[in-house]
């Protein structure tokens, strides 16, 4: 994995120069919960880099020369979780880019082979702050991504890939969320109200950390 390398370089480099270990948050919730909308808003309150591994994802379908392009959208489509090697890859060529900075990193780990994966490349490399975890019933997830898709353009906002997306979600995530909440790390905010009732938890959160 020649990426996490090169971000663990870069991250080394900087560190060694007196630079602390870059902070991480993960923000997790269902499809459609609020993930991205509530980053943007933290990203320009609290100078973090937004990274979503779904954008990562279809950016690189979106590469002709992609090698991983087929599968990515296959794999978004099913709603399924694609490997852990094309997305941390992906993850920690951005990460590399601004080896200093803290990173929300949005949508990721999804399941047992994420959060192994990114443990064996890029997790000692970086602090794990807090998980951000936005919660909402699927019905209001789904309304909110199923208005979305009228214009979003996503292969994935449609009922179908919803259903499949929930279940993965359902199965895979949530117990991922509830690892993270066992070692006492996850910050769950309530994201049925609207965006403004939702950032004002979140701004809560952010002010307490150290
Ligand atoms: N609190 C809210 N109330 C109403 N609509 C919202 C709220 N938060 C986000 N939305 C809208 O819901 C849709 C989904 O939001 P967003 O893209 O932030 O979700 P997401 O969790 O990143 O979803 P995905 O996992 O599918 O990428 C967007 O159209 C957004 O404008
Ligand atoms: O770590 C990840 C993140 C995303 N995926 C795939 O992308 C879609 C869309 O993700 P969003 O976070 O909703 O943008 C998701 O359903 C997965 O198919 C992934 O595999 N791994
Ligand atoms: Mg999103």
């Amino acid at each position: 994995l020649i990426a996490p390398a090169t971000y663990r370089a870069a991250s080394s480099k900087a560190t060694a120069s007196g630079a602390e270990k870059p902070h991480v948050v993960f923000v997790l919730g269902g499809p459609g919960s609020g993930k991205g909308t509530q980053c943007e808003r933290i990203v320009q309150e609290f100078g973090f880099v937004h990274l979503s591994a779904g954008d990562l994802l279809r950016a690189e379908r979106a590469k002709p020369a992609s090698k991983n392009g087929e599968l990515i959208d296959k794999y978004i489509r099913e709603g399924k979780i694609v490997p852990v090697q094309i997305t941390c890859t992906l993850l920690a060529e951005a990460m590399a880019l601004n080896p200093t900075k803290s990173f929300l990193i949005d949508g990721f780990p999804r399941n047992q082979d994420n959060v192994a994966g990114w443990d064996a490349v890029v997790g000692p490399s970086v602090n794990l702050d807090f998980v951000l975890f936005f919660d909402c019933p699927e019905a209001t997830c789904v309304q909110r991504a199923l208005q979305r898709g009228l214009t979003s353009g996503r292969t994935d906002d449609n009922k179908e890939s919803l259903t499949k997306r929930f279940h993965t979600y359902e199965s895979e995530t949530m117990p991922i969320v509830n690892y993270f909440d066992r070692k006492g790390l996850v910050r769950k905010i309530d994201s049925t109200r609207s965006v403004d009732e939702v950032f004002a938890d979140v701004k809560k959160v952010f002010a307490a950390r150290k």
